[in-house]
């Protein structure tokens, strides 16, 4: 077993198409591993709100510019356990979770010079180690060089299940199911067959399937795995 490379221990990736269980994953690993977790789709989010707040039409955000992003006033706060967006100071945890926002996040994230703007302070969550950090190019792009990989799968009707029941969804039925289906669908459809930086498992990611697992059995295996690489002891502290 090798010892941690970073000051505050290994990088974990996840990636995985969209509701395949990263974030919540990502940050029961994190609590448990005394970790911090990155949810680097909140940045996307966060811009996606900022210039849909800003009234900035969709159909030109290809040729934004760094310093128009600049003026979105968009950050990332570090936590003790993670990170807090706010756009022009004020928190929008709540807001970027939104339809319209859903709506729209894959647009922004295909543009190539939003993803250049946005890599320094992604990486920069990462500088020390000791990080969780979940989305759709962690493992072949941000942290290439993450000590574990894994990449999350599931069936697109579980996926969608599992959404509206989050949501709190009163109608569950097959009809709305697959409606919800298509959508997380149609998101993972833009963010694979985009040029910048495309959804896809590193060669070295480790494909977990969530469908047929408890969310407890898919935190185990991603802990289990992490503290192996990190040649930690499960009793040990893990930094
Ligand atoms: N094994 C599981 N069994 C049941 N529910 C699960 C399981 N894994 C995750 N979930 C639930 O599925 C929902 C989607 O998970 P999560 O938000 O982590 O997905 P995600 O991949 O980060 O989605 P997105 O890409 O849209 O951000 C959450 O409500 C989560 O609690
Ligand atoms: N590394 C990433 C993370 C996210 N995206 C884009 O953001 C969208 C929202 O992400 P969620 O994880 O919050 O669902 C996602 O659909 C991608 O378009 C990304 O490109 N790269």
């Amino acid at each position: 077993m090798t010892p941690p490379k970073r000051p505050d221990g290994i990088i974990i990736a996840l990636d995985g198409p969209a509701g395949s269980g990263k974030s919540s994953t990502a940050r029961a690993v994190a609590a448990r591993l005394g970790y911090r977790h990155l949810d680097s789709g909140g940045f996307y989010r966060a811009i996606t709100y900022a210039a849909l707040r800003a009234g900035i039409d969709p159909d030109s955000w290809g040729s934004l510019t760094h310093a128009q992003l600049d003026t979105l006033d968009v950050h990332g706060h570090a936590t003790e356990t993670g990170y807090r967006m706010t756009v022009g100071g004020r928190d929008v945890s709540a807001e970027i979770r939104a339809p319209e926002v859903n709506a729209h996040v894959s647009q922004m994230a295909a543009v190539a010079g939003v993803r250049e703007w946005l890599m320094d302070a992604l990486r920069e969550a990462g500088a020390r180690g000791g990080l969780v950090a979940d989305g759709r190019d962690i493992g072949t792009v941000v942290f290439p060089d993450a000590e574990l990989k894994a990449y999350l799968i599931c069936d697109p009707e579980e996926r969608a299940l599992r959404r509206l029941r989050e949501q709190g969804a009163d109608d569950l039925s097959t009809e709305h199911v697959r409606a919800e289906a298509a959508r997380l669908q149609g998101r993972d459809q833009i963010d694979s067959s985009r040029e910048a930086a495309p959804l896809r498992q590193a060669d070295d990611a480790v494909v977990i399937d969530t469908t047929q697992l408890t969310f407890d059995e898919q935190v185990a295996r991603i802990e289990g795995l992490a503290r192996e690489r990190a040649g930690i002891d499960r009793n040990a502290d893990v930094s």
